[in-house]
This record gives C-alpha cells, sequence and structure tokens, in this order.
C-alpha cells in the first residue's frame, strides 16, 4: 500500500504541470497576448501616460463591474485598458455620429470622414457596438471564448450592415459624389458589394448581405442551426414577457421551476446572452446559493461541461459530419416539413422503447410540433416502486405528478401523521415545517450532454461492427443509463469488451457496465453526466414516494438513475451498514438521514442515540428531544451506551413475551387503544414505545477500544432488535474486515456504500464489486435488505443552514430529557461560550502544542485527527487564550506557554479555580485539578508535569488508528491514500 500511494502520487503530481490551461475560465494561460515591455524599458512620461491610463481604466471598468450583478474577475485577467480604449473610441464617434458635432470644425470632419468613409452608415451602429465590447471586457476579460466570438460576430455583422448599406444606396461608385458612398456602405460596403452586385446583379448582392448579418447574429448569440426555432419561439415569449427565464422547453412534469418563481417574489432578471455570464447563459436554472452551498464541493473549478461533451459530439465524428452524429438528417430519411425539426437519435432511440413497451404516442413527433424537447418516460417506475416496496425502500418514477399546488406559493407539506400527537402530559408538538427544507432546481430528463453520449454510443457499436442499437436512456441526476439493445445472434460479450473504447468515445473514466439491466433484455451502461444535478432533501420527502407513507422511520435516500426519488424506511432495513472512502458522502447521508427523521416524527415516535467519535459531523443535533442520551463522543462510552440498547432491548422483549405480542407496533397499538393493562398490583403505567434509532457515526473508532465488546453488543442487537424497534446505522469509512467483521456483516442486511478506494472495500460492503468506481460526493449504491442487485443513487442534500433551521425549531417546541442510565459524559463545568463542545479537543491541543512547543495546525489535524477548519479554529482558540502567539504565514506560530505552567493553563480552560495557585506548587494543581475533572479516570500519581504530559501524549498516540502516519499535505490527487500504513 505504500508502494502504491507514493507511485499515485508521483503519478498526479507529474501530471500537473503549471502549463495547464486554467478550467476556470476555459483558455490557456500561454494564450494571453504577450505582456507589454516591462515597464522600465519606457520612458518615463510614456510611463506616466501608461499609468494614467491604466488608472483610469480601472475606474471606468470599475463603474462597468457595478452595472446589475456586481462580478469581480481576477486581477491579472483584466484587461482595463482596452476596455477604456473601446469606451473613448465609442465616445468620440458618438460625438460625431449621435450628438452632432460633424460640422464643429477639423474634429467632426475628420472623424466623420474616417467613420464613414469606412463603413458609411454602419458607423451610427459603432458606437453601440464599442461600447458592448468594452462592457465584455470590463466584465468578462477571462472569457477569451465568448469575447473572441462576440467580437468576430459584430465583424462580420458590420460587414454585412455596411455592404447592405451600400445596395441599399444603389450601389454607388467611386466616381459618385462621396456623400454618397459614405450615405451608403463606405469602402468596405464597397468592396464587399460592388462586384458582387456585377456577377449576380444588386438584388443577389443584397440577399448575400443580409445572409452576412443573420450569420453575424448566429456567431454572436452562439446559436447552431438547429436550435433557431427555439431561440426565436423563446426569444418571442421573452418579449411577451411570458418567461423570464431563458426558455428551456416545456415544463416537464417534476420541474418544480415555479415554485422558485413563487418563492424568490421579485421577478427574475431576463438573461441576456451577450451580457450574462457564459455559465448563466447557457444554464437553464440559476441555482439558489442555499440549495448548492457546499454540494459537490470540489478544489477544482471546472468550466461548464456542457461546452465540452458538445465538442466531444462533434469530434466523434471521423466523417465530420457532427450535425449527422448529433441526430440531424440522415441520408434516404424521409424529408420533413419545413420548421419542424428532425428527431434527434435519441429521440428516434426513446420513440422505438416507447413502440416496444406499447406507450402510445411518439415523442419526436410531439416534440416535433412543439419544437422542444421530449420528455423521457421511466418506463418501469412500477417496476421499481415494487421492487423497492418489497424490500422496504419506496421510490416514485421520475413523471409520477407531483402533488404541488402551483398558486398558493407555499411548498407542500412533509406527510404528518393525521392524529395530532399528544406527547406525555399536555404538550402539544408540531412537526417542523415544510419550507426548512426549500425546493431544489428541476431536474432535467434529458440534455445535450446526453444526445452527445447517444451519438458517441452509437458510433463506437458501428466502428467495432457490433451490431447493437442504443435503445434510450433514463436520466438520473449524476449518471445517467443508456439502454443497449443487441440484434439476434449478437454477443452480450461484444458489447461488454468495449468498455474501454466507450470510455474513451465518452471521454470519462467512470463508465459502468450492467448486463442486464435488472428487469431489461437490455444492456445498460452509467456514464456520469457532464452536467450533474443536486437532489435536495425537501424535494425528496414531498416526493409521491415519499407521501405514500406517514411511517416516521422513513427517511429520504436521494435519486435513482432513472430520476425516481428513492425513500426508505429504515425500520424495514431493519439495520443498515454506510461505508465510503473520506469525503465520499457518508456524512451527509446521516445528516439527511437525521433531518429526515427530525422533519416527520415527534420525540414519541423515534428516539435516537448518536455516537460521533470525530466530534464533528453530529453536533448540530446536540440538546434535540429526540437524543436520548447527550451525543457520544467518546469511543468507549459509546460502547457502553451500546450495552445499554442490549438492555433496552431484553426489556422490550420482556414486556412483548408477558403481553403476548410478537412486534413492538402491535404492542404500541394495544397500549394506545387501553387494550392491555399491567399485570395487578403494578404500579407500572404502560406507554409506547418509540423507535429507537442507533447512528454511529465512525465504527472503526469504536471497535479499537473494545473490538470483542462491540462486536457482541452489535450482533445481539442486529439479530434480535427488528422486532423490539430498535434499528443501527453504522458509519465507516474504513470498511475493512477487521471493522465490519464477518459477524456484524451477517447481521447488517441494508448497505448504502459510497465511492470506496478500493474493489476489496467495495466486496467488504456490498459482497461485490462496484463502489470502486462511484463518483464520490453522494454517488452510492444501496442495497436495501433483500435485494439481489444494488440500486444507484445519488444521495439526498441538506445544508447546514437548513439542518439549522429544523432542529431550531424542533428545540423550540421541547427540550431533551435524557435517560440517566445510558451513557453519562463528564458533568460540564462552566465552561467559556467560544470553547463550546470542543473543550475536550482543545484541552488535548493545549497539551500537545505546549508539550511539543511546536504551534502548528497541521499538527493538531495529525495528532487529534480533526480536520483543517476545526484545527484552524483550535489554534484560533489557542491564540485567544495566549497559549500561542499571532499567525505568521505558512510558518508554526510562537508558542508562549512553558510546560510548566500548562495545568494552569488548563485548568483555566476547563472553568476551574486555580486557587491553590499561591501555594502549591503548578504541578500539584495540575494533578488536582486533574483528578476533580476527570473522576471517573482511575488516579495516577505524577512526579512531575513533564511525566503527566508524557502520558497524555502516549495516551492520543495509543488513541490513533494502529500507527497510521498521515502524510499531509502533498497528497494531489486527494484519494485516501493520504492514510497509509507504516507499521510501526
Ligand atoms: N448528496 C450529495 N450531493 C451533493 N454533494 C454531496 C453530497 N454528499 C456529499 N457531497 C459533497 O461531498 C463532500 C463530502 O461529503 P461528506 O462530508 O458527506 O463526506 P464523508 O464521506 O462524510 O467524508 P468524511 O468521512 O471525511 O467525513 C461534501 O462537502 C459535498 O461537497
Amino acid at each position: 500500500m505504500a508502494t502504491r500511494t507514493s507511485s499515485s502520487r508521483t503519478g498526479s503530481s507529474t501530471k500537473r504541470t503549471p502549463a495547464r490551461s486554467n478550467p476556470a475560465n476555459g483558455r490557456k494561460k500561454s494564450t494571453k497576448p504577450a505582456p507589454a515591455a516591462p515597464e522600465h524599458d519606457l520612458a518615463w512620461p510614456l510611463r506616466a501616460v501608461r499609468g494614467a491610463w491604466m488608472g483610469i481604466g480601472r475606474v471606468v471598468g470599475g463603474a462597468f463591474r457595478q452595472i446589475g450583478s456586481k462580478v469581480r474577475p481576477e486581477m491579472e485577467d483584466r484587461r482595463d485598458g482596452t476596455g477604456l480604449f473601446l469606451v473613448v473610441v465609442a465616445l468620440v464617434v458618438a460625438s460625431v455620429e449621435w450628438w452632432g458635432l460633424r460640422d464643429v470644425g477639423a474634429y467632426g470632419t475628420w472623424v466623420h470622414n474616417v467613420v464613414a468613409g469606412s463603413i458609411g452608415y454602419m458607423g451610427v451602429l459603432l458606437p453601440l457596438v464599442l461600447l458592448i465590447g468594452a462592457f465584455r471586457l470590463f466584465r468578462y476579460p477571462e472569457q477569451d471564448a465568448v469575447n473572441n466570438r462576440v467580437g468576430i460576430g459584430f465583424a462580420v455583422g458590420i460587414a454585412g450592415g455596411a455592404g447592405l448599406a451600400h445596395a441599399v444606396a444603389g450601389v454607388p461608385t467611386v466616381s459618385d459624389a462621396v456623400e454618397q458612398m459614405w450615405a451608403g456602405g463606405g469602402i468596405l460596403g464597397f468592396l464587399l458589394t460592388s462586384p458582387l452586385a456585377g456577377l449576380i446583379s444588386r438584388w443577389g448582392a443584397l440577399v448575400v448581405m443580409v445572409l452576412l448579418v443573420f450569420l453575424s447574429l448566429m456567431i454572436t448569440t452562439a446559436t447552431p442551426l438547429k436550435r433557431i426555432p427555439e431561440r426565436v419561439q423563446a426569444g418571442y415569449r421573452w418579449l411577451l414577457g411570458q418567461d423570464t427565464e431563458t426558455y428551456a422547453g416545456p415544463r416537464s412534469d417534476h420541474d418544480q421551476s415555479y415554485l422558485y418563481e413563487e418563492k424568490d417574489k421579485k421577478p427574475r432578471k431576463p438573461k441576456k446572452s451577450l451580457f450574462a455570464r457564459k455559465d448563466k447563459a447557457d444554464g437553464v436554472y440559476d441555482v439558489d446559493e442555499h440549495v448548492t452551498d457546499g454540494a459537490y464541493e470540489t478544489a477544482v473549478i471546472a468550466e461548464a461541461e456542457k461546452a465540452r461533451s458538445m465538442d466531444a459530439s462533434a469530434a466523434i465524428d471521423p466523417s465530420g459530419d457532427s450535425a449527422r452524429s448529433a441526430g440531424t438528417p440522415d441520408d434516404g430519411e424521409p424529408d420533413v416539413p419545413p420548421g419542424v425539426r428532425r428527431p434527434t437519435a435519441a429521440e428516434k432511440a426513446m420513440a422505438k422503447v416507447k413502440e416496444r413497451v406499447g406507450l402510445g404516442e411518439d415523442p419526436s413527433a410531439a416534440s416535433a410540433a412543439s419544437g422542444a424537447e421530449p420528455v423521457t418516460e421511466a418506463l418501469d417506475a412500477a417496476a421499481l416502486n415494487e421492487a423497492m416496496a418489497e424490500h422496504g425502500a419506496t421510490g416514485s418514477g421520475p413523471n409520477e405528478t407531483q402533488v404541488i399546488p402551483k398558486a398558493g406559493t407555499q411548498l407542500p407539506p412533509i406527510p404528518q401523521r393525521t392524529e395530532q400527537l399528544q406527547l406525555a402530559g399536555d404538550v402539544t408538538y408540531t412537526l417542523p415545517q415544510s419550507d426548512y427544507l426549500p425546493a431544489g432546481p428541476p431536474s432535467k430528463d434529458r440534455s445535450e450532454a446526453n444526445d452527445a453520449v447517444v451519438a458517441a454510443l452509437t458510433h463506437t457499436m458501428q466502428q467495432f461492427k457490433v451490431d447493437a442499437q442504443v435503445t434510450g436512456f433514463s436520466r438520473g441526476p449524476t449518471v445517467t443509463r443508456y439502454e443497449i439493445e443487441l440484434s439476434p445472434g449478437t454477443k452480450v460479450e461484444k458489447v461488454t469488451a468495449l468498455s474501454k473504447n466507450i470510455s474513451y468515445a465518452v471521454a470519462s473514466s467512470d463508465v459502468r457496465i450492467l448486463s442486464p439491466i435488472p428487469g431489461k433484455s437490455a444492456i445498460g451502461i452509467e456514464i456520469p453526466n457532464a452536467d450533474k444535478e443536486v437532489v435536495v432533501l425537501g424535494d425528496v420527502l414531498r416526493s409521491n414516494a415519499a407521501r405514500k407513507t406517514d411511517h416516521p422511520m422513513v427517511m429520504g435516500v436521494g435519486k435513482d438513475v432513472e430520476g425516481g426519488f428513492v425513500v426508505a424506511n429504515l425500520a424495514k432495513m431493519p439495520h443498515m451498514l454506510v461505508a465510503g472512502a473520506t469525503g465520499a458522502g457518508k456524512s451527509s447521508f446521516v445528516n439527511s438521514m437525521i433531518t429526515s427523521i427530525l422533519m416527520r416524527s415527534t420525540p414519541d415516535e423515534v428516539r435516537m442515540v448518536m455516537v460521533d467519535p470525530k466530534r464533528v459531523e453530529l453536533t448540530a443535533y446536540e440538546g434535540v428531544p429526540h437524543l436520548i442520551t447527550p451525543i457520544i463522543t467518546s469511543p468507549k462510552k459509546a460502547a457502553e451506551a451500546l450495552q445499554w440498547v442490549v438492555k433496552e432491548m431484553d426489556t422490550r422483549y420482556d414486556d412483548l413475551a408477558n403481553f403476548g405480542f410478537k412486534h413492538i407496533d402491535d404492542f404500541n397499538k394495544a397500549v394506545r387503544a387501553g387494550k392491555i393493562t399491567p399485570p395487578a398490583g403494578s404500579q407500572r403505567i404502560l406507554r409506547p414505545y418509540p423507535y429507537l434509532l442507533v447512528i454511529v457515526d465512525e465504527l472503526a473508532d469504536l471497535m479499537m477500544v473494545a473490538p470483542r465488546d462491540v462486536e457482541d453488543s452489535i450482533v445481539r442487537i442486529t439479530q434480535l432488535a427488528r422486532a423490539a424497534g430498535i434499528h443501527l446505522v453504522l458509519a465507516t469509512q474504513r470498511p475493512s474486515v477487521d471493522v465490519v467483521t464477518g459477524l456484524i456483516k451477517a447481521n447488517v442486511p441494508s448497505r448504502m456504500a459510497f465511492a470506496t478506494s478500493s474493489v476489496t472495500d467495495s466486496r467488504v460492503v456490498l459482497d461485490q464489486p462496484g463502489a470502486e468506481k462511484l463518483l464520490g460526493q453522494g454517488d452510492a449504491l444501496f442495497l436495501p435488505m433483500g435485494a439481489s442487485k444494488p440500486m444507484r443513487v445519488q444521495g439526498a442534500w441538506v445544508t447546514e443552514s437548513e439542518i439549522h433551521r429544523v432542529v431550531e425549531h424542533v428545540k423550540g417546541q421541547l427540550s431533551a430529557v435524557y435517560r440517566e442510565d445510558v451513557a453519562v459524559e463528564a458533568p460540564k463545568k462552566q465552561i467559556d461560550e467560544d470553547i463550546g463542545d470542543d473543550l475536550e479537543v482543545l484541552l488535548q491541543a493545549t497539551e500537545l502544542v505546549v508539550t511539543t512547543q511546536f504551534g502548528s495546525t497541521s499538527m493538531l489535524q495529525r495528532k487529534l485527527r480533526v480536520g483543517f477548519a476545526k484545527a484552524g479554529r483550535l489554534m484560533d482558540l489557542l491564540e485567544s487564550r495566549g497559549v500561542v502567539g499571532a499567525s505568521e504565514g505558512s510558518k508554526a506560530r510562537d508558542v508562549l506557554v512553558k510546560p510548566d505552567d500548562l495545568p494552569q493553563v488548563l485548568a483555566a480552560m476547563k472553568g476551574e479555580s486555580t486557587g491553590s495557585e499561591s501555594e502549591a506548587s503548578p504541578t500539584e494543581a495540575a494533578l488536582v485539578d486533574n483528578a476533580k475533572a476527570n473522576h471517573e479516570q482511575p488516579q495516577q500519581e505524577y512526579s512531575s508535569a513533564q511525566d503527566y504530559s508524557n502520558d497524555v501524549l502516549a495516551d492520543q498516540e495509543a488513541a490513533l488508528p494502529e500507527a497510521v502516519d498521515y502524510h499531509d499535505g502533498g497528497d494531489d490527487d486527494g484519494s485516501s491514500d493520504a492514510w497509509q500504513l507504516t507499521g510501526r
């Protein structure tokens, strides 16, 4: 493993050469114009002029950047000098051509002679064109490709316009009065139109010039021929005020954009492709910030993928006929009426699928008639629902109509109990409102990227002479599954053997082949979408699938590859293993799960035990009334809590046995109906048992402290707890056999595998390969109990602010009442507010920093196994308490406390008085304080503070996962290989 790590690191670092293009703005740095001569080579007057020019440019550019939505291009990208030049020329031309300075002296005459002499009547438009050019240069200087395109478009337009004006003016010649030339197209118009008029008549020249102007419009607006009707329609609708967005075809059934329109109240600004940033102009939807807050977060800033996939479609056609590979007229195809778009390859494919299953109308015809893109049907949504219902999960097909009222501005409620729940006593508890979880952007059934992939797949089959057709596809949020049908006599292996060629053709290494698609005689090829979508938890919880049931243990899982919502009943799982490499999306999934429960259930229905050894993942839920005990962060206490769960299970079983029920649900029903009473003489008041959900966020940490005890408890719970209404969710980022032992695996039937770092890990989680090929960031394989094949889902995403709103609501309803007997953490002292729940880790950080006299954030990360943000926060706390000095860039901070003073500092942090300071030595004071603070720990005598600190350090080392060595910094590929076994 060590070798692999180092080689992968070398590999990745060799790939990252500084000369790479900057994907953020889609241009190579090397294509920038060569820098001007260094300033010091210029004479000082020139330097002064240049400085003044650039200064004015910056001011004018700043003003342009404030117009509408503010932008801040990188300093190194700015082209303010050129922008200012365009503005000045525009003003000069405008002063003469617009504001009548033409007759004022030599200035007016000269400017008019130059402008009208060159381009004639088009001089009137020139200031506008220059100002638009300046606008783009000031605001979007980094978009070289778009700027160049707009520039070329304008140049062609001016040429066409000049030629046109010249033709309209009667094709004057140089021998005519000069005013006649200038009222036409100037010299340019003359040069373009006169030869043409001589060759094909004046009218012919006129038509050619009109076409040239039209061409310039298409170049400027980046409109390909096939999209003209669509763009015209969009423009028409926009003019009529029917659509404030870039028109993107008819709404699909589960398009929820109107929710945004309602919610936003303030109408969205129309997007003008010329002015809008490229990503917005091309994107259909401007996703709300809070929805995407952190979703798909990545260090790589990539240009809009869409453009790349379109290029790909053009590139894969060796004949160079990209229009054909994208689905425009084939030879031998019957003609279609003018104005009607020919069906693309994908539409034909879909039509074929529908024909095959007898689904009525040909989508291509419908779409051709409307000029818009057809909607993909989920052909087997019903079958999927059925299958999922069988194993405890429910799903809805993508086209199931959402019961979401269009008017009324309200989001539909998340399903709630029919009866209003009364908690013990007279407390009435209201579940959180639906709008705490806003709706996400509308999902797409199909995009240009999909069409490009269909064309690429079809072409690959043809190239390798495999007699198979792409018969359709179903688009999910992150991947699309393309269906391939073989002609009779063609072997399945012929397609599967092409996997590398398919990867090559679609330019993606993450291609997964399913042979066959469960329940279909077709091969599925899952290919990541170039344009991923976020699946927000609110949408999943409002989906039909979730609304079918009001079971309190139902959670929003995400969306499947067909775009159908997936929700699952945790009570039917009945226990689940969630695994995946770091950063793959486990914590987000656990957050979605807990938030789902908080949204749908009262503390009377579901109680939770949360174990969070990482200390940061679940802190947001501290204090919610659903908790039965404070969030457990110590692995040792967690092991004890599991033993408590076993006891609780036994108690519940006793009750089931005594009252003659098989399942806690039946017992609860009977209690609620008053059908059972405690035995005579008993003081007990029978109450329904809530479901108990035990969430362990890092199983590996527990298995390290007490492997045998933890395994025993888990096995006992998982074997029996289902009937007792107790359910376990075990998450781990180390799905190795020492953490997920055979016994645990055998008893935890449902699995959720996020991207794993190796095929071995995938086998541990799913008993089959597959998870190693997932894309990360919420892309998962979900294997609910009883399912033979895992289903691919994109996990639901819930933002921190959404969680905060829900938690605040829940806590506002009821405060947590903890059970004393579970696992009581050490009572909290009077600690400073800014330390909050981080006291324990802050104390460790203080000890580390003071004893090593090394104030390094990365050391904290490494030794305490906390993330960068947390380590940074700890360092700030240490600075605020005078333990370390101020930050000095990348250097380690000065440590201001000597090891001898450590005990007092620790005591102060714990909020304890160090009143004995004057009488006792610091060491003695520390011993007393520590003994007081940790009364559960066996007390030990230390002869010096150094001994004490050494001991602490030894403990911390022992707590690290089996002598792991963390290599911080240089791991370019960000893979989990950063953790490396050194065998110490
Ligand atoms: N369902 C999702 N949709 C979109 N993006 C997601 C989703 N889940 C995770 N991500 C992205 O992946 C990042 C890492 O996710 P997360 O923190 O859940 O990973 P993890 O597996 O819990 O990692 P760790 O084990 O290090 O805590 C998130 O910050 C987010 O950008």
